[in-house]
């Protein structure tokens, strides 16, 4: 049999990042710059790598960002302060909290402090709640856009599909079957989520057409997880240890790339598909946000 087909989130994020290139460029000659905040907390190594690939990226498009580095104990009332002022702030068009964050601060109050209009991660439940009922003028999280528009890009259709998905994170598990079940081209599917007190979850696996695996498990989903024929979409990534690497670890996906790679139809590398596709989608985000401030209130 053929070997997969790559799914390749770094080309077509290359691509989308061109197009928010271009889009910047076009606010620009409006008189609007973009601008997104980017708020760390603590030192959390994978954290601070992530906010960095966003801030290049952000500015190899043109669109100017801040990070604000609080400190580890920095208490739930400052970060709502910070955010308040940033809400407040109409030269920022964007705000985003990198997670996850230290225990002692919600996340829930978090996502809810910030203001939806501003909110390019798609967290905040009102954002999340006009997902579900499939409205537009609105953010919906960036790994499950990330993920359709990748399909998208390859023409994978979705229609009366089997996805299966592997995780109900609120930022990716959840999100993606909402997205998924959407009545839209590109979704249409039939969803099944399956987590860490499902049974049968191999079985389940096997069922799929579509298999979207995000555990964050290194290496869960195993040949006979698969459906010859099926495509594959590794989110996980785990750190594990390396030895013959600089760092001493490298980044592994859910997915068993090499095994599963002789018998799917298309596949994302890890590292290389959906991290890109993640970061394209938020830059796209913030182009949206900087556009609605343009006055189309939602
Ligand atoms: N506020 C948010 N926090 C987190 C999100 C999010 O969408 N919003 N998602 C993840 C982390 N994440 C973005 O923040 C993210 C993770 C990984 C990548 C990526 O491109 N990874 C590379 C590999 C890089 C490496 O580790 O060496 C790849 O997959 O090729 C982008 C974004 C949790 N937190
Ligand atoms: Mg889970």
């Amino acid at each position: 049999m053929e070997e997969a087909q790559l799914l390749d989130g770094r080309l077509v994020a290359e691509e989308i990042h061109k197009e928010t290139r271009e889009a910047v460029q076009r606010l620009r000659r409006k008189g609007i710059l973009p601008c997104v905040v980017f708020i760390r907390v603590g030192n959390h190594p994978p954290s601070e790598l992530y906010v960095r690939m966003k801030q290049k990226k952000a500015q190899e498009v043109g669109i100017q960002s801040e990070v604000i580095a609080l400190p580890e104990d920095v208490t739930q009332q400052e970060v709502l302060e910070s955010l308040d002022r940033l809400n407040q702030d109409p030269s920022i068009h964007g705000i985003l909290v990198q997670l996850p964050l230290p225990k002692h601060l919600s996340e829930k109050k978090i996502a809810l402090a910030i203001d939806p209009r501003k909110d390019i991660d798609g967290f905040h439940p009102l954002n999340l709640g006009k997902m579900l009922l499939g409205e537009k003028d609105c953010f919906y999280p960036c790994t499950p856009l990330g993920i359709q528009e990748l399909l998208k890009r390859y023409q994978i259709e979705t229609e009366g599909k089997e996805v299966v998905i592997l995780g109900r994170s609120n930022i990716v598990g959840k999100p993606l079957a909402a997205l998924f079940l959407q009545k839209s081209k590109y979704a249409n599917a039939t969803v099944t989520v399956v987590h860490s007190l499902s049974q049968n979850i191999k079985e389940h696996c096997q069922k799929a057409d579509i298999l979207v695996a995000a555990l964050g498990k290194a290496h869960f989903v195993t040949k006979d997880f698969v459906k010859p024929k099926a495509v594959v979409v590794d989110v996980g990534v785990s750190r594990i240890a390396d030895p013959s690497s600089p760092q001493g670890f490298k980044i592994a996906g859910d997915v068993d790339f090499a095994e599963i790679k002789k018998i799917a139809s298309w596949i994302t590398p890890n590292p290389g598909g959906v991290g890109p596709m993640t970061i394209a989608m938020l830059l796209a985000n913030t182009v949206k946000a900087a556009e609605l401030s343009l006055g189309h209130p939602f």
